[in-house]
């Protein structure tokens, strides 16, 4: 772990550096979490960030994630007074429930401007996440036809390229990378298990070990199957024992390490069914608490 500690804080500086630049151009900023891991995915500095900026979350890849827990964590971070859609970011309808949210989020506001004459201003919004959240999958799904504007506006003679969609919005077209943020190295494992951060950080014998003590406690059936283990695979080994019992069913011997590659690609693609590894009762040492 302490090689990937070494690593971020540059980047993550710089991200957060251009993210304070640009905010002063958007009327909102659209932070994107992965479902799966909706505490590891996010930046616990982006609050400070963004401050009193008006802010939409979108949990991202619903669909690989757990139904029963994704609405406990909408429920979580709606009492923490954050807007939040969740969704599979790839359907069709999501120009429209994140125009929707978006607009619900800016109604005074735009109720005010539109009291002063100014109507139909578009919503500029800026598009931030993590790593492979989904952020550059949401902007295409946005913006139908890749127009870039031009003219005297600010951000504009700043050479920022935004982007229109067909709903009204005017997306910044280069997406706030931000990093997360790895004290608890649990952060770190369940950033690897959904292939957020390179391979070649972590030791993926760890991860899946890791991973494997989250399908022991929700979802047992789900390895038995995949895998074909005897029913009572679980209670007769342990979680280094059934790795190995899986390397040798998929017939790579004592090659753990590329038993543990595939299990993750199983785990990743979603083979393994739809999970999420986290619930806000396990105080993730990450996001501040308050928003
Ligand atoms: N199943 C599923 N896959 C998704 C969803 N959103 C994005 N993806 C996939 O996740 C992967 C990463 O998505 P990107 O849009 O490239 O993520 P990004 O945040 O732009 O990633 P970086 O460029 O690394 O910062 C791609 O394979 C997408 O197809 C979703 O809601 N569900």
């Amino acid at each position: 772990m302490a090689q990937i500690i070494q690593w971020f804080p540059g980047h993550m500086a710089k991200a957060l550096r251009l993210m304070r630049e640009n905010l002063k151009y958007v009327d909102i900023v659209f932070e994107l979490v992965d479902a799966r891991i909706p505490l590891s995915s996010r930046n616990p500095e982006l609050d400070e960030v963004l401050g009193q900026k008006p802010r939409l979350l979108i949990m991202t890849k619903t669909d690989l994630a757990d139904p029963e827990r994704t609405k406990i964590w909408k429920n979580y971070f709606e009492n923490q007074g954050l807007a939040v859609v969740a969704l599979d970011t790839r359907g069709h309808k999501t120009p429209q429930i994140i125009t929707k949210a978006a607009r619900t989020v800016l109604a005074d506001k735009w109720a005010a401007l539109e009291e002063k004459g100014v109507k139909d201003k578009p919503i500029r919004a800026l598009v931030a996440g993590i790593p492979n959240v989904g952020k550059s999958t949401l902007l295409n799904h946005l913006v139908t036809k890749n127009v870039a504007i031009t003219g005297d506006r600010p951000g504009v003679t700043k050479k920022l390229q935004w982007l229109k969609t067909p709903t009204n919005l005017e997306l910044l077209d280069t997406p706030g990378v931000l990093w997360p943020k790895f004290e608890d190295q649990r952060v770190g494992f369940h950033l690897a298990m959904t292939g957020a951060i390179k391979d070649q950080l972590i030791n993926q014998d760890d991860v899946v070990l890791a991973m494997l003590a989250y399908f022991r406690e929700y979802a047992p059936n789900a390895i038995i199957e995949r895998y074909h283990l005897p029913a009572e695979a679980w209670a007769t080994n342990t979680d280094v024992e059934l790795l190995l019992l899986i390397t040798q069913k998929l017939g790579f011997k004592d090659d753990y390490d590329r038993a543990a590659e595939r299990i993750l690609i199983d785990l990743r693609r979603g083979k393994l069914g739809p999970y999420t590894v986290e619930m806000p009762a396990d105080n993730i040492g990450m996001v501040n608490d308050a928003k």
